[in-house]
């Protein structure tokens, strides 16, 4: 049934890690995986590697995603559980793939250092700037999910990933179908 949350044929839960671009979603995802033993997914490397995208966007830089060959293409992992997926947007995916998505947080002035030694400018660094300072993703986790499963997370510092990771480390060890 669409919609209906799955949890209950997973033995292990699966994770969204969103956010806007640079706030540490693979940093922190894959740290987690590591310390978890769960799959990381990496949405942006999955759409390159098995061409899950419609060509290339000139303007932004980036492939145009195809949401649903991305959501084909992982259905059968996500119904499996132990995913952790790293991407910055969460509004295409079904709803019930999720037991918690987390939205990781930067502030301003640190994530426009970490855009700008990553390369960006003008209208791409400004985008993902505002994109961070008015909670895009925020706002779309919560509008996608049910609040519950929601959280927002720090991410400034080398600390916060360490905390981060052992927080939801620990949540995955108690999570229950
Ligand atoms: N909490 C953090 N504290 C300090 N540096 C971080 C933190 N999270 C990420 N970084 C650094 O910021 C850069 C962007 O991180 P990355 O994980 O690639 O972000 P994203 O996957 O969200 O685009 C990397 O150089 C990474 O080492």
């Amino acid at each position: 049934m669409a919609g209906v949350n799955n949890g209950a044929r997973r033995q292990r839960p699966n994770l969204l890690i969103t956010g806007t671009p640079g706030t540490g979603k693979s940093t922190m995802a894959s740290a987690l995986a590591e310390a978890s033993d769960l799959r990381y997914i990496c949405i942006g490397d999955l759409v390159k590697e098995k061409n899950l995208h419609d060509g290339w966007d000139n303007e932004f830089n980036c492939h145009i995603i195809n949401e649903d060959l991305v959501c084909d293409e992982l259905e059968d992992v996500m119904q499996e559980g132990g995913n952790i997926v790293d991407y910055h947007g969460c509004e295409f995916f079904p709803e019930r793939w999720f037991d918690r998505v987390v939205v990781l947080q930067t502030e301003n002035s640190v994530l426009y250092d970490r855009l700008t030694r990553r390369g960006y400018s003008g209208t791409k660094l400004s985008n993902n700037l505002q994109c961070e300072m008015y909670q895009v993703l925020l706002e779309e986790a919560n509008e996608s999910y049910e609040e519950e499963i929601v959280t927002a997370l720090q991410s400034n510092t080398i600390e916060d990933i360490s905390n981060n990771v052992a927080s939801l480390k620990d949540w995955i060890s108690t999570w229950r179908p």
